[in-house]
């Protein structure tokens, strides 16, 4: 089938790989030295998939129509990277891989006629040098359609995946996200500290920084009637309890992840930006909770914390140590 990857950077770039060793037609877009090295040498995939260098056609912009389209951009540069690809998008069904909650409604504005489908990433995939993807956890992929969009299009995405990685169909795409959203709690003090997800939660002092977020956005979560799906065999109606316990409650599910993650140090997608120099996607993760919040008349100082450090670090460029985010982080302050 002829597929196209928007994207292809460290999801992006995975799935690429791995469609094209399923023996896909596909084409990616990407930008500067990591779209000259795709051009020169391919992608070189490693890690938890298996080793694999995917000869793909690459360009800034599509160069031809797919049969199906996948958007893997962080959320700050998916309306753009749309944009540039929207005469040859219209009409073709789309799976938005992104974390945080707005990229569905982002594709629709730009693709009207485009049959939409949520893709959340339970794997942890790294881009931190131009044409090499290394998969540092190989765990499934979610899918759900958006509201409105046919089940028989979510059904040719799972037959797409399914036939290069493991796939999982929910049906309730929005709940779904949101636990998504928790999990990525993960992210932002790697970020912040220049640490990997496991080091984080070995660290007492950040995985209580960790699960005062947490537990401040499950509380706004309920506050506001938001229903989590269950993910990574998490059942979903165990997470709001994480907002009525103690820290220690909420410190299970980073610490549980961590685990799920393996041996192998996986910074998050958040420090892999960070690291190539670039500005990160905290505002669509955290900063997502602080926006919710305050659209309620609520209150997220946690969140609203970290992502302000994590700006910090993207303006400096100097991590700061755990004694430092735990003086910075108002923990101890109730929702
Ligand atoms: N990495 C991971 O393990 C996981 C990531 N996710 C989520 O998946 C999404 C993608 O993340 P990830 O793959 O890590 O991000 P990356 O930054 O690694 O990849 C995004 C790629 O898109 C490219 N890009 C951005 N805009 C354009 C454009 N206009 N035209 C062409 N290429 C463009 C970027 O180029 P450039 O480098 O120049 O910016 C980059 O190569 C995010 O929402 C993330 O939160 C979810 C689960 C796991
Ligand atoms: C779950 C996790 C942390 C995997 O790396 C992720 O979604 C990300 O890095 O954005």
């Amino acid at each position: 089938m002829r597929v196209a990857v928007i994207g292809a950077g460290a999801v992006g770039g995975l799935l690429a790989a791995l469609l094209d060793r399923a023996g896909h037609d596909v084409e990616v877009t990407a930008r500067g030295e990591h779209l000259a090295a795709i051009r020169a040498d391919g992608i070189a995939l490693d890690g938890g998939y298996g080793s694999h260098v995917a000869r793909v056609t690459a360009g800034e912009v599509l160069g031809t129509r797919p049969e199906l389209a996948i958007l893997a951009t962080k959320g700050q540069d998916a309306e753009a990277a749309l944009r540039a690809n929207a005469a040859v998008l219209e009409g073709v069904p789309l799976l938005v891989v992104q974390n945080g909650l707005g990229g569905i409604r982002v594709a629709g504005e730009v693709l009207p006629g485009s049959p939409l489908v949520g893709g959340l990433a339970l794997f942890a995939t790294s881009y931190l040098s131009p044409g090499r993807i290394t998969v540092t956890a190989a765990l499934p992929i979610v899918i759900g359609g958006a509201p409105g969009t046919d089940p028989a299009v979510v059904e040719r995405f799972a037959t797409l995946l399914g036939g290069a990685l493991s796939v999982e169909v929910v049906e309730r795409l929005e709940d779904a996200q949101w636990t998504k959203l928790l999990i990525n709690h993960v992210n932002a003090l790697p970020a912040i500290t220049g640490l990997s997800v496991q080091q984080t939660v070995e660290d007492p002092a950040l995985l209580r920084v960790l699960a005062a977020s947490l537990r401040e956005t499950v509380r706004i979560a309920n506050r506001i009637g938001i229903r989590f799906a269950g993910l990574q065999g998490i059942p979903g109606w165990v997470l709001p309890w994480l907002g009525r316990g103690p820290l220690a409650l909420a410190a299970r599910l980073p610490r549980l992840l961590a685990r799920r993650m393996g041996d192998v140090p996986n910074p998050g997608s958040t420090l892999q930006s960070i690291r190539r120099g670039q500005l990160t996607e905290i505002d669509f993760l955290n900063g997502a909770v602080v926006r919710v919040a305050r659209e309620h008349g609520l209150d997220a100082p946690i969140n609203a914390a970290l992502v302000a450090l994590v700006h910090d670090v993207e303006r400096t460029g100097t991590f700061l140590s755990s004694a430092e985010v735990a003086r910075r982080v108002p923990t101890s302050g109730r929702v």
